[in-house]
């Protein structure tokens, strides 16, 4: 099948591309990149008007299959990154059974080839049973495809324990993805410790609970000399503490959510919107301001969504009972282009780093380029589509959306992965 996507505007800071221009597809790659080329026997796709980018890939997604299909599975999972815009997702370990040996990571890999919408690169847990006691099949699943560890939902709890995965997980060479959370200090908190937890009569989850974590890693990565990717960064001090790790040389990156970003403590209230329950926390409005400005610098590598979703029965109790989590593959581009790019705070070359350049890198992925003979994976966006979020549901199982009702202007209209198209004018293929 060939594609010849017409008078697009093509950006990608790796090709050194921002011009007008049309794409060739052939099989599963490039074939040609230029001003004007001939059709052939090539579908040919009127793009003008829109944005070709390389394909988004979002590294933190909870696809909770197997075991928690009643929430999302990888069919509706990665349906939704298609509608999002996504050509790939790292799906996150905590499924049940756990993917802490490379049976699980086949199952994940096998599914996915099979009723997938997008590719899925698996990550497998740190600790065994995401227990933080012994450590998990490590080469087994690297062998199966693992790109990543991590024993996100949960801190490794104790320094030792994360010390000797580091230790032992780095030989293959894999990036340690920590969820940073301080079990002991954090307790039952349930929303950013502060003034708005008192008002709303809610335990609160200090900042500390996550910095404390974040530190320690830091320091257990110049120990060991493993890669540390710090997820879903919530605090200004966080972020600092990043910053200087990466200036002393530290091999360290991070990512965070358009929900860290773009809400904050002050949009919980007594309603009680348990879509707003999230972990890490909502943080303070300064904390958000200085997540933004960490991804236009760069401090921040990668933006993700932690896309967690959750049955609407599980989310419909009260505040305390609810689980932590919000869906986000279907709102991220859009969110990123209204609040980022059309309110000139960042460019489109600085929304391809974080959404496509640099997740790859960090996974060690293969780099996919608009430019000839690379793999294609391509994201087709509408800059001036307006729409508003879940007025036509979403391709979720889910809806716990924290951004439901609020007027969006950009959206993924065409995606094509390994020169297979995903997304066709909105709808997913
Ligand atoms: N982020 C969340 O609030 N929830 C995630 C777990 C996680 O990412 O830590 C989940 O699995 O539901
Ligand atoms: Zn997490
Ligand atoms: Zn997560």
């Amino acid at each position: 099948m060939a594609f010849l996507l017409k008078s697009a505007h093509v950006v990608d800071p790796a090709a050194g591309l921002d011009e007008v221009c049309d794409v060739l597809i052939e099989g599963d790659k490039i074939a040609a990149v230029a001003p004007s080329l001939e059709a052939g026997d090539a579908t040919v796709l009127d793009m003008s008007g829109k944005y070709l980018v390389p394909g988004l890939v979002d590294m933190h997604v909870h696809l909770r299959e197997p075991g928690y299909e009643h929430k999302e599975d990888i069919e509706s999972g990665t349906r939704a990154a298609a509608k999002g815009g996504f050509t790939g997702v790292c799906s996150m370990p905590n499924t049940d059974p756990v993917a802490d040996n490379g049976s699980v990571i086949e199952y994940v890999k096998a599914r996915a080839a099979a009723v997938g919408h997008c590719r899925v690169f698996p990550s497998g847990a740190c600790s065994r049973g995401l227990k933080g006691e012994a450590l998990s099949e490590m080469g087994d699943m690297v062998a199966h495809g693992a790109v990543a560890f991590t024993d996100d939902g949960r801190g490794v709890q104790g320094a030792g324990m994360m010390r000797r995965c580091m230790d032992y997980g780095k030989m293959f060479g894999k990036v340690f993805m920590s969820h940073c959370q301080d079990e002991d200090l954090v307790g039952d908190g349930q929303i950013n410790e502060g003034a708005v937890s008192t008002r709303l009569g809610l335990l609160g989850w200090p900042a500390q609970g996550e910095e404390i974590q974040i530190a320690r890693d830091i320091e257990l990565a110049k120990l060991t000399g493993a890669k540390l990717h710090i997820q879903h960064i919530s605090t200004a001090y966080g972020l600092e503490l990043v910053r200087r790790a990466k200036e002393e040389g530290v091999e360290v990156t991070c990512e965070a959510t358009p929900h860290h970003m773009f809400l904050s403590e002050d949009d919980l209230d007594e309603t009680y919107n348990t879509s707003l329950k999230v972990n890490p926390p909502l943080r303070t409005q300064a904390d958000a301001e200085a997540i933004r400005q960490g991804v236009i610098d760069g401090t921040v590598d990668a933006i993700v969504t932690d896309h967690a979703p959750h049955a609407a029965w599980e989310k419909s109790r009260e505040f305390e009972l609810a689980p932590f989590g919000m869906i986000g593959l279907e709102t991220s581009l859009a969110l990123v282009l209204t609040n980022m790019v059309r309110t000139g705070k960042m460019g489109y070359d600085r929304l391809v780093e974080a959404m496509s350049i640099a997740p790859r890198r960090i996974l060690g992925l293969d780099p996919v380029s608009i430019r000839p003979g690379s793999v294609a994976d391509i994201t087709v966006f509408d800059p001036e589509l307006t729409w508003t979020v879940g007025e036509d549901g979403f391709e979720s199982k889910a809806a716990n959306s924290g951004f439901t009702g609020v007027e969006l202007t950009g959206r993924a209209t065409d995606v094509f992965v390994g020169g297979k198209q995903t997304l066709a004018g909105g709808a997913v293929c």
